[in-house]
């Protein structure tokens, strides 16, 4: 499972996720500079694009994006929708693009959700692996710049893209779903509570966080994606200003404790690594399962070159001892 999140504010616009899985990918923080020739399989071959920062797997040469960022700050990633997501033939006249390339195709092709939603109605998701032994992930995705998000969902029934106002995604049901479930919830708030209950005994709340009831806390991307969403419009009603440990703070209430979630092989779903893009300089911040510290990659000076840039993971805590 995984939960991803864009939270802009007055002074910067943030994008990134927890990516949960009972193992990882062979992951690591991946730069895609401008010359890096892309032949997509719908027939383009795009060698003069806008620079890509964000986690990935390489496989022969090809950066396989978990989520990215471009130079112009849209960002998309990439989550489980397995049992929904139907990828099609290739389609005549219509744009089609592999699930594999639909990170680096849209974020090479677009530089906003304007021209997103342009390419969007022309796009088609075609049913075909990177590589025989690489076979496609049932994903949808999240894509997001400073303006607002989207969710694109590629199911039996052709494309679905949803305008997406809470800024959160997570994985099944499909997205209409939670848009509908999150209204079981609007009785949820933020604020010390009065007595609604017995206006005429004299009762007060034994604690804070009694606004708060109701709210789940369990792994299931429905519990997630109201949590999530609560909690970044919380954050944003407190303040205009938006930090990069406020939204790792975020994704934290929703990350999975190594043994609370077994998946259905009885394996233990974990965090593998939550990340956080500040997009209005390309910077990737991300931490591990195993390291909280906050490791950064900054886009390097020279992006007019052929070759990706690779960053292997700092995995190990870093514990600053003080004496
Ligand atoms: C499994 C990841 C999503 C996490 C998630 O949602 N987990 C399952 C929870 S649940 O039970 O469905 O609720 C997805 C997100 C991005 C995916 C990767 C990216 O799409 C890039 C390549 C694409 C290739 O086709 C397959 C390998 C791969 C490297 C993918 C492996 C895997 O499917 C990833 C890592």
């Amino acid at each position: 499972m995984c939960t991803a999140l864009a939270l802009c504010a007055s002074n910067t616009c943030l994008f990134g996720r927890n990516l949960d899985l009972d193992a990882g990918f062979g992951q690591q923080v991946v730069v895609t500079p401008r010359k890096f020739s892309f032949e997509f399989r719908g027939g383009l071959v795009n060698a003069d694009h806008e620079a890509l920062i964000g986690m990935a797997t390489v496989i022969n040469g090809y950066p396989l994006y978990a989520e990215a960022t471009n130079e112009s700050g849209l960002s998309a990633a990439g989550l489980n929708f397995p049992g929904n997501a139907v990828y099609h033939p290739r389609k005549e006249g219509a744009t089609n693009v592999a699930p594999f390339e639909f990170i680096p195709y849209v974020l090479t092709q677009c530089q906003n959700l304007a021209q997103v939603r342009e390419l969007l109605g022309s796009l088609s998701v075609l049913d075909e692996p990177f590589a025989p032994q690489v076979p496609n992930s049932p994903l949808h995705w999240m894509i997001a710049d400073k303006s607002g998000a989207l969710v694109v969902e590629s199911m039996a029934d052709g494309l679905h893209w949803f305008e997406n106002p809470l800024q959160v995604l997570t994985n099944n049901p499909p997205f209409d779903f939670h848009l509908e479930n999150v209204k079981l919830y609007l009785n949820v708030s933020p604020s010390w509570p009065g007595n609604s209950f017995a206006p005429d005994v004299d009762l007060a709340p034994v604690g804070v966080g009694f606004g708060g009831r109701g709210l789940p806390g369990d792994s299931s991307p429905a519990s997630r994606f109201v949590k999530a969403a609560f909690e970044r419009s919380a954050t944003l009603a407190l303040s205009d200003q938006v930090s990069v440990s406020q939204f790792f703070r975020i994704l934290e209430s929703v990350a999975m404790v190594k043994g609370d979630t077994l998946n259905q092989a009885g394996q233990p779903e974990f965090t593998v690594y939550s990340s956080c893009c500040d997009t209005s300089d390309g910077t990737y911040y991300y931490t591990t399962y195993g390291n909280h510290q906050i490791t950064a990659v900054r886009l390097p000076e020279d992006l007019e070159v052929d070759s990706l840039f690779e960053f292997p993971l700092v995995e190990g805590e870093q514990f600053n001892f003080v004496n």
